[in-house]
């Protein structure tokens, strides 16, 4: 059992959260931030300390990391979660409920490649459309710049394509180095990594924690039952007191539904397209097509045409998938309530 308590503020609570509750909340619970997900219930940080918590299975699904919930006052229990202002998520596998949600109240994520073979503008585009759709500033990391001769050269690269988005050039290994993200990880500020493997997202994240062993997850405490358990803390703090979420979901970040966010990192796609002959146009072959004729005029690059109609046949799938599992789930409702009904009009007959 850890006796460290945290202020609000150090948890990254933002004044917004408190819109969303009533004096009624207030005087029935207190707010805490999830930092782990695991089979007993949560692991929660708060102005009480470290615990674990039991949830209600109607939250069970969807409670991530990064979570802010109300607890009760006097009973290791959620009571509601407290409205987020982002949240990742993907489709879920399986048949199971439509999104699975892996990271929320993030502030920023670092896209993180490499100054080398790793960089890929349509992956950068990808990674982009995803903290959009998600609400949270991407930051665009360039690892092992100490390994390249021409470090300007990925920069100016990776602004053609986002043009608004921050570049840092960085030696992930190097502690001065990594000092150049120091504007997105102030106090109470929650950040997450995305990257192919091998660009140094484990090295960044080891050289911003220093010598603090809290990068090493696990962390002994008492669960519900009073019972020691060793659960992996997937959200730690750094010594400038930001919190980075580390989740195998967010190290694996699939692209679900994100036309809202493909429409920030395609604007100039959408810009063209806006001056299409046809309001359908497919812009593959069309007559008096504004893309096609911009890529033929060197304003846009035929690259990103092809990497836009990819991400969105993706987005359209996975949001279909979604509808399809709604559809389902609705059908399924009312088949069941059909079936209550005829049950109980057949008791009423029995009496
Ligand atoms: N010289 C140099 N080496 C780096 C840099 N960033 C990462 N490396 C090295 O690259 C290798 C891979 O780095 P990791 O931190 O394991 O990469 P990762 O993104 O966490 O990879 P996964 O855990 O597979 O997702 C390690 O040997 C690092 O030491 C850098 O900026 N400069
Ligand atoms: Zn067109």
């Amino acid at each position: 059992m850890s006796f460290q308590t945290f202020s609000l503020h150090q948890l990254g609570w933002r004044p917004g959260f408190a819109q969303h509750l009533t004096l009624e909340d207030f005087e029935a619970g207190y707010p805490a931030r999830v930092v782990g997900v695991h089979r007993n219930g949560l692991s929660v940080l708060s102005s009480r300390g470290v615990a674990t918590v039991v949830l209600s299975h109607n939250l069970e699904s969807a409670v991530t990391v990064g979570d802010w919930v109300l607890l009760e006052m006097d009973a290791a229990r959620v009571l509601r979660m407290i409205e987020r202002h982002s949240l990742i998520a993907r489709i879920a596998a399986g048949t199971g409920q439509g999104t699975q949600t892996i990271a929320a109240n993030l502030d920023t994520l670092f896209v993180v490649t490499s100054c080398n073979d790793d960089f890929s503008l349509s992956r950068l585009e990808r990674y982009l459309s995803v903290a959009f759709e998600s609400g949270v500033e991407p930051v665009i990391v360039l690892t092992k710049s100490d390994l390249c001769a021409d470090v300007d050269g990925y920069i100016d690269a990776a602004r053609t394509i986002a043009a608004d988005v921050a570049i840092v050039a960085i030696d992930a290994t190097s502690t001065v180095s990594v000092g150049q993200l120091a504007r997105w990880l102030e106090h109470g500020q929650t950040v997450a990594f995305v990257g192919s493997s091998g660009v140094g997202k484990s090295t960044l994240a080891n050289t911003l924690a220093g010598d603090d062993t809290q990068t090493t997850g696990g962390i002994r405490e008492d669960d519900a039952r009073g019972r020691h358990t060793t659960t992996s803390r997937e959200m730690f703090a750094l010594p400038s007191g930001a919190w980075v979420i580390d989740t195998p979901g967010m190290r694996e970040l699939r692209v679900g539904a994100v036309e809202t966010g493909m429409n920030t990192v395609f604007d100039d796609i959408a810009a063209f397209a806006a001056r299409c002959r046809f309001g359908d146009c497919s812009h593959e072959g069309n007559a008096g097509c504004a893309v096609e004729q911009a890529i033929a005029e060197g304003q846009l690059d035929a690259r990103r045409l092809v990497n836009y109609r990819k991400l969105l046949r993706e987005s359209t799938h996975a949001s279909n998938t979604l509808k399809e599992r709604h559809d389902r789930n609705r059908q399924f409702g009312k088949l069941s309530r059909d079936v209550q009904r005829a049950q109980r009009e057949k008791k009423g007959r029995d009496y």
